[in-house]
């Protein structure tokens, strides 16, 4: 008896769907660190300095870690199903982002709910006296009105990333499941990157500064993110018809359900490693480009010339595109010679880009080749882990590149300060074996979780890592700047007694610590990595296998 075939058997479909949920994911990456590249402008237009700016960006994580909504959102999503909870996720996103707009809006100032933010929410019971709190008294009007659009953010943009991965097993479970979430988290980071490149684009655009005008640029994103979900809704809707599945109607999840995920060594080992290693990136993202500015010496190119100007942003970000597509490319052509060419191009691509970032003289755009590096293999590696497994090795040697490109940023680029060329040259090569590491372990990791759980709690077992990876995301942030104060007293006091300027300041932080802790992060992630491959093999939990069914 031949099965009846579904729209998911037929690949352009099955890609389609993935190109739905990817974009989505494109959009909400580019919101989310939408006002990480424009701190100073926000500084000088807003009057946010760099508590009131960093309260607001830890508030996206606030809800989700302290007030459990992330459990929630794994329940939710495993009781209605991957295309309600999509649409729920887009529409609490897209709210979450309208407000933030509003408080950095030149509407917002001078209005009655400036003056009633600026009397109230200077106090958390509870939370203020733990330190945890996302409003302070003192704090600018504007900045506690955007942690509130940004904390409901935070719900919807963690709640999509767990919808999206479960809509992925959905459609390619037993097929090519990790080259789909590879490239899913391929367009994730170029998301990141486009956002680096065009957030102070929109905010400067035209000669004057209008910092809602980057944020009003996210929004529409997030409008074109709602509608991807909209259309990916009815393809859904159609698969259930077809398959008469309804995972969620068959098999209705229970909540003691969760029981079964907790009880699960495999899935703990994976939760740990997750928390360790991302606590040991995205932190470290946020203070990156600081870190090159005290390591590196820049002499910025003159005011005016072809390297300081608007165009060469825009050639820099179509070399991106250039790079990521043909990397892309690469995964779905077996032709040998259309394979080289294609590396050709991106490996000239990616040389190029560089070339241009040290030309540019700007620790932003040395770092910008941090995601384009993690665009073009995560697909590639994912296309590995589909065909020949080695998830479990793959995340140890992960590991293993981010302790050494750590303790490189630590001990050995310093040495390098005064030499224009060598610093440069370090930089850009830890940065882009980090960005492989950004590669190996994401790839790697989060196709393992359907072979560690029940689907039908896959959508909780999402949820329940990313609320433990929220909890790192939350801390280490906070712990780096707290390391850094410690560890560097003579900056902190020269500031505090008006010796030094804010701007000399920021360019003297020694990160020696700071980063020595990330790379003991590293060193627990390996830790567990080793035991993880130790348990694949007694228990077959099968993570070294290959996910395509031959
Ligand atoms: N700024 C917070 C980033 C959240 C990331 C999310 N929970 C996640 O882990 N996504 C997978 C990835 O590799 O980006």
């Amino acid at each position: 008896m031949t099965e009846k075939l579904t729209l998911r058997d037929n690949a352009a479909v099955r890609w389609a769907a993935l190109l739905l949920l990817a974009l989505a994911m494109f959009c909400s990456y580019i919101f989310m660190d939408i006002l990480s590249p424009i701190k100073d402008l926000m500084q000088s237009e807003r009057g946010w300095d760099s508590l009131a700016f960093g309260t607001m960006q830890g508030s996206e994580t606030f809800l989700n870690v302290f007030v459990f909504f992330l459990i929630f959102a794994g329940i939710i999503l495993d009781k209605m199903g991957v295309r309600f909870t999509a649409l729920l996720s887009g529409g609490v996103m897209l709210i979450g982002a309208v407000i933030k707009w509003y408080a950095v809006a030149e509407g917002f100032k001078g209005s009655g709910l400036e003056a009633w933010f600026t009397n109230n929410l200077n106090y958390i019971p509870g939370f203020d006296e733990l330190g945890i709190s996302p409003f302070y008294q003192g704090m600018p009007a504007s900045a506690k009105l955007a942690a509130v659009g940004f904390m409901i953010f935070g719900c919807g943009v963690e709640m999509a990333g767990i919808t999206v991965s479960r809509g992925i097993v959905k459609w390619f479970k037993g097929r090519e499941i990790a080259l789909a979430m590879g490239s899913e988290m391929a367009l994730a980071r170029l998301g990141v990157a486009t956002c680096m490149i065009f957030s102070p684009f929109f905010a400067k655009l035209g000669g004057q500064v209008d910092v809602s005008r980057s944020v009003a640029f996210g929004v529409v994103l997030l409008m074109i993110a709602l509608i991807m979900f909209i259309v990916y809704f009815f393809m859904d809707k159609k698969l259930d018809a077809q398959t008469g599945e309804a995972e969620e109607k068959d098999e209705p999840f229970k909540i003691k359900d969760i029981g079964k995920i907790l009880s699960s060594g495999g899935f703990w080992l994976v939760a740990l490693l997750c928390v360790l290693y991302y606590s040991a990136i995205f932190p470290f993202q946020k203070y990156a480009v600081n870190m090159l500015q005290c390591n590196l010496s820049f002499t910025p190119p003159a005011e005016g010339s072809f390297w300081a100007g608007n165009t060469v942003t825009i050639i820099q970000y179509c070399i991106m595109l250039v790079v990521a597509a043909t990397a892309f490319a690469f995964n779905f052509t077996s032709k040998k010679s259309l394979k080289t060419l294609l590396l050709t191009i991106s490996v000239i691509g990616l040389v190029v880009f560089c070339y241009m970032g040290y030309m540019r003289q700007s620790a932003e755009t040395i770092f910008a080749v941090f995601p384009l590096l993690a665009v073009g293999i995560t697909p590639i590696l994912g296309k590995v882990v589909d065909n020949k497994g080695k998830a479990a090795s793959m995340l140890m040697f992960g590991s293993i590149l981010l302790i050494v490109c750590h303790l490189t940023f630590a001990f050995i680029l310093p040495l390098f300060k005064d030499s224009a060329i060598g610093g440069v040259l370090i930089a850009y090569v830890t940065i882009l074996i980090l960005g492989a590491s950004f590669s190996l372990v994401p790839a790697s990791l989060w196709p393992s979780v359907p072979k560690l759980v029940d689907q039908k709690v896959i959508g909780s077992a999402y949820a329940l890592i990313f609320w433990i990876q929220n909890i790192g995301l939350w801390l280490f942030p906070l712990l780096i700047g707290k390391v850094l104060d410690n560890t560097n007293p003579q900056v902190v006091n020269d500031l505090k007694n008006h010796v030094i300027t804010p701007e000399q300041a920021a360019v003297s932080y020694n990160y020696t610590w700071p980063l020595v802790m990330l790379a003991c992060l590293g060193v627990a992630a390996l830790i567990i990595g080793i035991i993880l491959k130790r348990v694949d093999k007694v228990k077959g939990l099968g993570l070294e296998l290959p996910n395509v069914q031959q």
